[in-house]
């Protein structure tokens, strides 16, 4: 059994809804310290769905998320708001600021959410923007920039506040495999440099193999989760015809029953 020192993050029995329409129930999981957690499933199972309650954008209708053994959706907003602190998040598209540079939109939660002064500022966003690599980048335009540097420009900005939690969605959607794999390793090195925990909503499966050591896969047909584990695990040991038609990327779902030759 899991003491909860390991446990970070801890979601219990949540439903997600939106009005009567339920898109996941029963969902439980552990979130441990330094690991990462992927959220896999289908198009639709309601992957995103999961990732707005955790990081406050939708209120479960049933179940909590502890932090540290707080339950967040009981707080008060500006507790919420506390908490969200320790929070970095990165969408899809990057989610940049398109009238501000890189260098703008890094230091925009430094000075909204700091009293630091401009020089120190200018110092950590490069500092940030170093890290992903896109020093030279810091006066751009993001349409003047790649899908793949508007993703690690997205990065920087989500570590600007050291955030000890990070959620990803879809961090490697449309970048080419080599880009792809330098994302993965610069969230590799923001969990084994600095220890950060990280939960990722992910259709990528190299990507998902490559850095993920826990998951959960969410079903949309039983609007629950189906299996729990690494995609690893569950790509080589998982016998949930769903699951495995994911894992190995079929486009037809096998049939349980099916019998071979
Ligand atoms: N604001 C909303 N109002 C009503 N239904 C919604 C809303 N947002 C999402 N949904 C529905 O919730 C379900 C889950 O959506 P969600 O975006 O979480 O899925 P997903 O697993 O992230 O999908 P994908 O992999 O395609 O991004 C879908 O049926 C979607 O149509």
């Amino acid at each position: 059994m899991m003491s909860d020192a390991e446990t970070l993050i801890s979601v219990r029995d949540l439903q997600l809804s939106f009005g009567p329409k339920v898109i996941q129930q029963n969902v439980s999981f552990d979130l441990k310290r330094g690991s990462i957690f992927a959220i896999m499933g289908g198009s639709g199972c309601g992957k995103s769905t999961l990732l707005k309650s955790m990081i406050g954008l939708l209120r479960p209708t049933a179940g909590q998320i502890l932090v540290d053994g707080e339950d967040y959706w009981a707080q008060s907003d500006s507790r919420r708001t506390d908490i969200n602190h320790r929070y970095g998040v990165l969408f899809q598209s990057g989610a940049l600021w398109s009238s501000m540079t890189v260098g703008e939109n890094v230091a925009l939660p430094l000075e909204m959410f700091t009293t630091l002064k401009p020089d120190t500022i200018r110092r950590l966003v490069e500092l940030k923007l170093g890290f992903v690599g896109m020093e030279q980048a810091i006066d751009l335009f993001p349409s003047e920039i790649s899908g793949g540097m508007r993703k690690r420009a997205g990065l920087a900005r989500a570590i600007a506040l050291e955030p000890d939690i990070l959620f990803f969605d879809e961090p490697s959607a449309g970048l080419d495999p080599i880009t792809s794999a330098r994302l993965d390793d610069l969230i590799l090195t923001l969990r084994d440099g600095l220890g950060a925990t990280i939960m990722i909503v992910s259709h990528e499966l190299p990507s998902l193999f490559a850095i993920a050591d826990d998951g959960i896969f969410l079903d949309a047909k039983t609007h629950t989760p189906i299996a729990h584990g690494s995609p690893r695990a569950l790509h080589d040991t998982c016998k949930i015809p769903e699951v495995t038609a994911f894992m190995n990327r079929s486009a037809s779902i096998p049939s349980a029953d099916k019998t071979e030759g």
